[in-house]
């Protein structure tokens, strides 16, 4: 099916716009009535101009405030519409969205609006157009899409048919079903948006929190059914209106609009992007740094060893156990500060996950091995981290996967570790029968626009599945935090975002190292030279209020600067090192299948970063 989306969902000027949404991929546009106005093109340029960019005007929108007035008041609203039918002429767009009335003249009475209304259509026929009506959830007297077709079919005019509003729609509430009492042509359009579930006016929630489908709460696939067993073949059109993508750049706007309508579409079985199954582990986390001394010496302290160094470029394989970490200090890098900048992703199929996340527009990387490697497949997350789709290793796959030793085999491709070459110095994991270690998960910073879209990118392309959204309140600002992950938690990652672009917080990036024994490895830590966070002592006195604890221990968290938290399923005790560049390490140890990231803990931990100087991210 086509697809299309409102200007009014992405920002900059008409040109700006239209130009984002044809190069996202979407067959055309809604023309916001607005957008137009402030526009410097006559209606003929803008026509031509999206026939360059090989987009179709598919509504122009929206005329207000028509149907059931008083006969005087019509008559004004009928000259308007006249005016708007010949401009439509002139930008080659033949349907209309009128939106149910919120006019002070508009009486309680369908038979005057059905009247009204298909003597608008009247008009509009002459002059090609058609109109679709359109309950908004806010309509004086019609406010849900039911009603609105009543007052369709009542005015039984070919011309006039139905705009159903996903938005409108499940705000209010109503039961979608009934969409398939109404012909399939009947339904001149369809727009389709999500929201978080707030409740608060739906006026201000529809104006500032729309978002693109599978950002929100709404189940706009289970909507999109309804339509489609209902026979409607028009345009799948993106219509959001949202104070965070108004302020964003319309490019990538578009692309996540564009994705969040492929994904939708494979929901609901009108697209196939290929499939691939979810990663199952973290490869390792790659950290670049102009300097690898510093890095290297929390590293060395948290008993990662140096095991091996790449064939052809300036990175070290730091290991404990499972956890990998790269060191890069390759000078296209060393402008930044030290950042995780890249993510190894076990795939049980490298090329197949590749494949899946370039359908589903993520940007692919160039390849970054040196002549005669084998390709590995990488793409950009929305926030520029670069994720690498590998090949399993571990112990079950000591040289990768099968058949890794044949020159050329396609089963080579993905892996990485053949472009190491070991240093001769072993893991450490025997020093100290700790081999249990692990990457628990990683922690990455969003710029602050674009939330909704590193969830809806980490779901739809990778196949990990959000957890609960949780704000974090932080002394100079507040956090938002989220975690993908994959349902037996070997693969986790935790979206965070700070209120405002200016929010320093919210540049911070972990890796957070799983072991099975916290309290050891902190204090290993701490003898070999590294600063673990002090921890305010009122936080321990809150948890001797809140738990029972075994004699000592509470004093041994207290020492160690280790929090502590408990839910449903079992503990989780954490403690954080000192921060190099934007990145810190946390050390963590989950017992009884703790699920969450102690985010109860996080705002006395985001207060003792603050306050403690060399804690915080520079
Ligand atoms: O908020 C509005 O006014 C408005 C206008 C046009 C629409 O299609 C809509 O859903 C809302
Ligand atoms: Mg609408």
């Amino acid at each position: 099916m086509r697809t299309s989306i409102a200007t009014v969902s992405l920002s900059g000027s008409l040109t700006e716009k239209l130009t984002a949404a044809s190069l996202a991929g979407f067959d055309g546009v809604e023309i916001f009535e607005n957008d137009l106005l402030a526009s410097p093109l006559t209606p003929e340029e803008i026509r031509a101009r999206c026939a360059d960019l090989g987009l179709t005007i598919d509504l122009y929108q929206p005329l207000r405030d028509i149907e059931a007035l008083p006969e005087d008041e019509f008559a004004r609203a009928l000259r308007r519409a006249r005016h708007k039918f010949e401009l439509m002429r002139r930008l080659g767009a033949d349907t209309v969205l009128v939106c149910s009335s919120v006019s002070p003249y508009a009486v309680d009475d369908d038979a005057l609006a059905a009247e009204q209304l298909s003597r608008l259509a009247g008009l509009a026929e002459e002059h090609g157009v058609r109109v679709a009506y359109e309950a908004l959830a806010w309509g004086r007297h019609v406010s849900t899409y039911d009603h609105a077709w009543r007052v369709v079919e009542a005015a039984g005019h070919p011309a006039l048919g139905a705009c159903l509003d996903s938005f409108h729609i499940l705000s209010r509430g109503s039961d979608p079903k009934g969409i398939e009492d109404i012909p399939g042509e009947k339904i001149f359009f369809l727009q389709l948006a999500d929201a978080p579930l707030l409740a608060m006016d739906v006026l201000q929630w529809s104006r500032h929190y729309r978002c693109f489908p599978g950002q929100g709460g709404f189940d706009v696939a289970g909507l999109l059914r309804h339509v489609l067993r209902a026979g409607y073949r028009g345009p799948l059109s993106l219509e959001v209106f949202n104070d965070v993508f108004r302020q964003s750049e319309a490019g990538p706007t578009a692309v996540d609009a564009r994705r969040s309508l492929l994904t939708l579409q494979e929901t609901v079985g009108l697209a196939t992007p290929p499939a691939s199954a979810p990663p199952t582990g973290i490869a390792f986390a790659e950290l670049v740094t102009p300097d690898a001394a510093p890095v290297a010496a929390v590293l060395g302290a948290l008993g990662f060893a140096r095991t091996a160094r790449h064939r052809g470029k300036p990175v070290d394989l730091w290991q404990r156990g499972e956890a990998r970490v790269l060191v890069n200090t390759g000078p296209a890098e060393r402008r930044d500060g030290t950042r995780l900048a890249a993510v190894g992703l076990e795939s049980p199929d490298p090329a197949g996950a590749a494949r899946r996340a370039e359908a589903l527009l993520a940007p692919v990387l160039p390849r970054r091995r040196a002549r005669g490697d084998a390709p590995l497949e990488a793409v950009a997350a929305p926030d520029g981290t670069e994720l690498f789709f590998c090949a399993p290793q571990g112990p079950e796959h000591p040289e990768g996967p099968e058949g890794s030793e044949l020159p050329g085999s396609p089963d080579r491709q993905a892996d990485w570790r053949a472009d190491f070459e070991d240093t001769g110095t072993d893991a450490v994991d025997a020093v100290d029968g700790a081999a249990a270690w692990r990457v628990d998960h990683l922690s990455l910073a969003q710029p602050w626009h674009q939330f909704d879209e590193a969830t809806l990118f980490h779901r739809g392309v990778l196949g990990l599945r959000p957890q609960e959204s949780v704000d974090v309140a932080d002394p100079y600002g507040l956090l938002r935090s989220r975690a993908v992950t994959t349902d037996d938690g070997a693969v986790r990652i935790v979206l965070t975002v700070g209120a405002a672009p200016t929010d320093d917080t919210a540049h911070a990036q972990h890796i957070a190292l799983a072991t099975d024994d916290v309290v050891g490895a902190a204090r290993r830590f701490r003898a070999a030279g590294g600063a673990l966070l002090p921890i305010p002592a009122n936080y321990y006195d809150d948890l001797a209020a809140r738990f029972e604890f075994a004699d000592g221990e509470l004093e041994t968290y207290r020492e160690l600067g280790i929090l502590y938290d408990r839910d449903a399923h079992g503990t989780f005790r954490h403690c954080y090192t000192h921060t190099v560049g934007r990145v810190f390490f946390e050390l963590v140890q989950r017992d009884g299948g703790y699920r969450g990231y102690g985010a109860a803990n996080a705002p006395v931990r985001l207060a003792a970063q603050h306050a403690v100087r060399g804690f915080t991210g520079g």
